[in-house]
């Protein structure tokens, strides 16, 4: 008997799920035919955001090979759209002039994206991020272009612009309203999110309409309703997406915003199906992929004619791809005059949870800084259940990360991954009969993890529970530099250490680089590591370098610079004045501006007038763009102030001289208060010292931006000498230790107090080693203005030029 034919229209995440269920529920059911538009075999949609900011390369984001297609006889034609259903034949038409006969038909056309009807969105530069070309485009004209622009401050929004930091390009978020995702969270989260994405570097223009696209054949800027503008290489548009209904509504197949289908995911017409993005169940279109697989389980169960359940729609929840920032909404998340809210915010660690009541059902949440009790949460609300104190302490008790009483409460059957529809008891099942130890290793054997990656550290949790001091997170957490290679940053460096690499080409070269440029990821990190590892031997390839290191300044928002020059320890002179006073009127400067670590800030500097602003000026680079020492700031001290126990100026000014131009991880902040009272702020930089009777504290790992630190008590010493040796040994170790891009807030908690103690505190020896290195680092220094003036290329190229 020959096979009853299915034809699935649309090659995507949603429609190739189908198929997988249906060749594991019945292999010979069927003779299956898909069509695609696209020229890929089915890839994860979800890691393109992943693949533009650098985390994963496209070749790993193919979910079925050709080869795949093969082996289950799958008659696949890529690059063909469906252009007719022929509905009373049952056949369907493409491009190129192929057919198919149908018994089944399963449309899955997914999304387009929705392009805002703008005068000018025609103009080369105006995209969506929906699909693998976009997500190229983007990627080639950030070789090229600096200015990108992102219409719509949503979930697809906020990733794509995260995406676009990572390729080097200054990125301003456009959005309607003024907070961001308005669609998943609340204005508190919405607030902690904005304060994190901007101190990523992101920049925000909020309650903007945007009027027309600027520009000629390309775009060169947006022009908004309120009069205003801005200049832009790119413009991404991100403002949400529309089902793709056309062929359904031309085949007249019943269609409303999406193609109208039941409860077992039918439409009108006999033998035709919808599923996933394009279809609409119940008056609602879903737009993530754990409700595409859960109205793909039933679909499926039906076309093998098997007993199943209906779909009577999904609690959705989202979380925020973006490298840094855990952020969790599902179910209900605004207060309303009918629930009840449960809050705990904890500003310290930047953390805020909420949870929504109605009655005492729990509706929905928000999570903020701490989403691994994500997965409970959402049990709780698609379960519906009741508020108990036990629930109460597992969400709210304690906010210090980990995940580790929720998992506890996770039932076998709670879901983990809702991406893959993995549960716990899958995970546990896999731990226990494959032997796994990590997380990769869970993945690949269950997918719990393998598309938006966001129930990792869940799966992690579980490990832990499970394996208990067998479980190594540092295993689970090797994490390569970025999808160039699987290499570690530890990997790397042993690596430069090894084979004696100086320049940042060549490591990438004997290293098996994937791509042979490298990324904005890398290649700053690999040309620090050389240097770090190498300093005075290893090139320092300036391009490189991030954007604003290349140039010593700024970039602001408006393509200007700022200029910050260097004021040890926050003390200036007259002379100084009046000397930037000149160069603010001879540049017309827009703004001068004291800043929070004790300097003076021009702002609005155009490029061309950088070199000569600071020719004019004739003071050390501030070095405010650097990943280096920024500023060390002071408190007035025993010399004027009645409390001053220390001469905290004097201090400062010594610790600012011997470091200034120390590259590191990321920016360094110090301050030197000389009393307890802490008027500079010790207690939350990078380094703070402290004046008390008798000598000094030492603070280390603080932080005052979003992430707010307290710093660790390190140490007391005696001198003025003392401090300066501690400080050169723990910059030095943080220098060796730490991931580029990590803070020693971060790098504190991940390595431990302990362990900077014993390096730099009671090991003598290895202090003593710490400091010859950091003293061969700074001998290296020369002030960045200086050797520029001297270098007419480097002027020309960088400062000349007209492209920033
Ligand atoms: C950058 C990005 C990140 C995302 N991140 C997440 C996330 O973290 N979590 C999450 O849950 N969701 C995420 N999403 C959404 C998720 O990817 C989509 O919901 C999901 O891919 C939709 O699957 P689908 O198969 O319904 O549609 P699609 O993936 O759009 O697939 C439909 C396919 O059908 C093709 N097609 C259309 N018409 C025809 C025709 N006439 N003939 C032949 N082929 C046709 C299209 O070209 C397309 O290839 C993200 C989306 C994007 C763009
Ligand atoms: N992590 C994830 O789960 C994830 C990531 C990316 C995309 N997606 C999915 O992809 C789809 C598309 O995402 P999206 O973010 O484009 O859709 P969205 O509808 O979620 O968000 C669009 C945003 O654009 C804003 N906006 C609308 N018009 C605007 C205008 N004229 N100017 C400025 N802002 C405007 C809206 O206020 C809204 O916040 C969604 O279904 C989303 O769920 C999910
Ligand atoms: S920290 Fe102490 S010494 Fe310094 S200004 Fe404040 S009160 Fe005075
Ligand atoms: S929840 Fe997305 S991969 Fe698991």
């Amino acid at each position: 008997m020959s096979k009853r034919k299915l034809v699935l229209v649309g090659n995507g995440m949603a429609g190739v799920n189908v198929v997988e269920h249906v060749l594991k529920l019945d292999r010979d059911a069927y003779d299956i035919t898909i069509f695609g538009k696209e020229p890929h075999p089915n890839y994860n949609r979800i890691l393109l955001s992943s693949v533009l900011a650098g985390d994963t390369g496209l070749e790993d984001i193919v979910l079925n090979s050709w080869e795949w297609y093969r082996e289950n006889e799958i008659q696949l034609h890529t690059g063909r759209a469906v252009t007719r259903i022929d509905t009373k034949e049952k056949r369907v038409y493409a491009e190129g002039g192929i057919s198919a006969p149908y018994d089944e038909l399963v449309l899955a056309t997914g999304s387009d994206p929705f392009m805002l009807p703008l005068p000018g969105a025609d103009k080369e530069g105006v995209i969506a991020f929906r699909d693998i070309k976009d997500c190229e485009t983007m990627m080639e004209t950030a070789k090229q272009y600096k200015k990108a622009a992102v219409i719509g401050g949503g979930l697809l929004g906020l990733e794509a612009a995260r995406g676009l930091l990572n390729l080097g390009m200054e990125v301003q978020v456009i959005h309607i309203f003024d907070t961001l995702m308005e669609r998943q969270l609340d204005r508190e989260a919405a607030r902690m999110l904005r304060m994190e994405l901007e101190e990523q570097g992101m920049q925000f223009l909020m309650e903007k309409q945007t009027e027309r696209i600027l520009g000629g054949k390309r775009v060169t800027g947006l022009h908004f309703k309120d009069g205003s503008s801005i200049d832009a290489d790119l413009v991404v548009m991100a403002v949400g997406i529309k089902p793709n209904v056309q062929l359904a509504k031309e085949s007249g197949i019943e269609i409303n915003r999406g193609v109208v289908v039941d409860d077992w995911m039918a439409t009108g017409v006999p033998g035709i199906h919808a599923v996933g993005e394009c279809a609409e169940h119940r008056g609602t279109v879903y737009g993530l992929v754990a409700p595409h697989r859960e109205q793909g389980a039933v679909l499926a169960k039906r076309l093998c004619r098997l007993e199943t359940e209906p779909y009577e729609g999904s609690v959705t929840a989202t979380k925020l791809k973006v490298s840094g920032v855990d952020v969790f909404s599902a179910g209900e998340f605004n207060d309303g005059p009918e629930t009840r809210a449960i809050r705990s915010q904890d500003e310290w660690k930047g953390i805020y949870k909420k949870v929504l009541l109605r009655g005492n059902r729990i509706t929905g949440g928000v999570l903020f800084g701490d989403t691994s009790d994500s997965a409970f949460l959402l049990g709780c609300i698609r379960e519906g259940r009741e508020m108990t104190d036990e629930i109460h302490a597992s969400l709210m008790g304690t906010a210090t990360g980990g995940g580790g009483s929720a998992v506890r409460e996770m039932a076998d059957d709670d879901q983990v991954c809702d991406c893959n529809g993995i549960s716990k008891g899958e995970i546990l099942s896999a731990i226990r009969e494959r032997d796994l130890t990590d997380v990769e290793g869970v993945k690949s054997c269950t997918k719990a993890g393998a598309s938006c990656g966001g129930c990792k550290p869940l799966v992690a949790s579980i490990l832990e529970e499970e394996l208990g001091e067998a479980f190594d997170p540092a295993a689970s957490a090797k994490t390569p530099v970025c999808s160039c290679t699987d290499l570690t940053r530890d990997e790397v460096v042993d690596a430069i250490r090894e084979k004696g690499l100086t320049m940042v080409r060549e490591t990438m070269n004997v290293l098996g680089w994937k791509d042979p440029e490298g990324c904005p990821k890398c290649r700053p990190a690999i040309n620090y590591y050389l240097n770090m590892v190498r300093p005075g031997e290893a090139e320092d390839d300036r391009t490189s370098r991030v954007v604003n290191e290349q140039r010593h300044a700024n970039i602001q928002n408006d393509g200007t610079f700022s200029v910050v020059p260097r004021m040890y320890g926050g003390v200036t002179s007259p002379a100084e004045l009046r000397r930037i006073a000149d160069a603010a009127e001879k540049y017309n400067v827009r703004m001068v501006k004291v800043t929070g670590g004790q300097r003076i800030d021009l702002l609005g500097v155009k490029k061309e007038d950088l070199p000569n602003i600071w020719k004019d000026i004739g003071m050390p680079s501030g070095h405010a763009y650097a990943k280096g020492l920024r500023t060390v700031k002071t408190c007035v001290g025993a010399d004027f102030c009645r409390f001053g126990t220390q001469d905290s100026i004097g201090m400062g000014i010594q610790m600012e001289k011997k470091f200034e131009g120390l590259d590191t991880p990321h920016k360094v902040k110090m301050a030197v208060s000389a009393c307890p009272r802490n008027c500079a702020e010790s207690g939350i930089k990078d380094l703070g010292v402290v004046g008390v009777d008798g000598g000094w504290e030492i603070y280390v790992g603080g932080n005052g931006g979003v992430n707010l630190r307290g710093g660790d008590f390190l140490c007391k010493v005696k001198t003025q000498e003392e401090v300066l040796e501690i400080t050169g040994a723990y910059l030095q170790f943080y220098r060796e230790t730490a991931e580029y891009w990590e803070r020693t807030s971060g790098w504190l908690e991940r390595i431990g107090l302990e362990a900077v103690k014993k390096a730099v505190v009671d090991d003598c020896e290895n202090r003593k080693q710490l400091l010859k290195r950091v003293e061969k680092a700074l001998d290296n220094y020369q002030d960045p203005w200086k050797a520029d003036s001297k270098d007419q290329k480097t002027r020309q190229t960088l400062y000349e030029e007209t492209r920033v």
